[in-house]
C-alpha cells in the first residue's frame, strides 16, 4: 500500500485511488499527463519498477507514446472531417489511468463503477480482453448495452468537454461497469482532458441559427 500511495495526485484523482467503502472493488493508478515522457518515467520510479523490471518501463513508455499519438491524430482527423483547420488537441493534457476491479463471487451483479460521463473531451479505452462488464446507455430506449470484450480493439468515446466544444454535436456517452463474474478485471484509459488554461468554447463554424450555443 505504501508503494501504491507514492503515485500521488497532480490534480485531484490523478494518482493512486484506493478501494473505499463506496467502491470497495476498485483501485487505480494514474499519470496526470502522459504527453510528458518524464511523467511516465516518474510514475515508474514511484511504483518501483526497478532496473530488473526495465521491460515494464519500456512497455509503458512505448504504449503511452503510441496511444498519445493516436489521440492527437484523432483530434486532427475530427477537425478535418468538420472542415476546421486546427490541431485541436495540441498541448492538451492527457490523463492516463490503469483501472483494476477485484470482482468476487459476492460482488456479481453489483456495480464496479457507477453510471457517469467522462468529464474530458475524448477517452481511448483498452478494455479487459476476457472479463466484460462495461455497459453504455442507449439514450433513446434507456437500456444499457453491454460492450463485450474484443481483444485487439480500442474503444473511443466523447466526454462532457466534447459536447460543449462541438455545441452539442458530439454526445457525452453515459456508461458504467457491472460485475459479471468473479475475476480480476483490468482496463487502461487515456483521457484527452481539454485546454490547460483557456476556456472551452465552440468554434464559430459550429454555432448557427439551427444550432444555437448550448
Ligand atoms: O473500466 C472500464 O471499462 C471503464 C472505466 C471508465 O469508465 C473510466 O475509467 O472512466
Ligand atoms: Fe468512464
Amino acid at each position: 500500500m505504501e508503494i501504491k500511495q507514492r503515485n500521488r495526485d497532480v490534480i485531484a484523482g490523478s494518482g493512486y485511488v484506493a478501494p473505499t467503502n463506496a467502491n470497495p472493488l476498485y483501485e487505480g493508478f494514474g499519470v496526470y499527463d502522459i504527453g510528458s515522457t518524464e511523467a511516465v518515467h516518474e510514475f515508474c520510479s514511484q511504483v518501483e519498477a526497478s532496473p530488473s523490471q526495465s521491460f515494464l518501463q519500456e512497455t509503458l513508455v512505448k504504449y503511452s507514446e503510441a496511444v498519445h499519438e493516436l489521440a492527437m491524430d484523432i483530434g486532427r482527423k475530427l477537425c478535418q472531417s468538420m472542415g476546421l483547420d486546427m490541431d485541436l488537441f495540441k498541448g492538451w493534457p492527457c490523463q492516463f489511468r490503469i483501472n483494476k476491479y477485484n470482482f468476487t463471487p459476492e460482488s456479481v451483479g453489483s456495480s464496479g463503477v457507477q453510471i457517469h460521463t467522462d468529464s474530458g473531451f475524448l477517452t481511448i479505452l483498452q478494455d479487459d480482453d476476457t472479463v466484460g462488464g462495461l455497459e453504455v446507455l442507449d439514450e433513446k430506449s434507456g437500456a444499457f448495452v453491454a460492450v463485450d470484450p474484443l481483444p485487439g480493439s480500442l474503444l473511443v468515446n466523447f466526454g462532457d468537454t466534447a459536447k460543449a466544444w462541438s455545441n452539442g454535436r458530439f454526445c457525452n456517452v453515459h456508461h458504467r461497469v457491472q460485475c459479471k463474474e468473479a475475476a480480476v478485471r483490468i482496463s487502461i484509459a487515456l483521457f484527452v482532458l481539454g485546454p490547460k488554461e483557456a476556456a472551452v468554447e465552440a468554434p464559430p463554424e459550429l454555432v448557427d441559427a439551427s444550432t444555437p450555443p448550448l
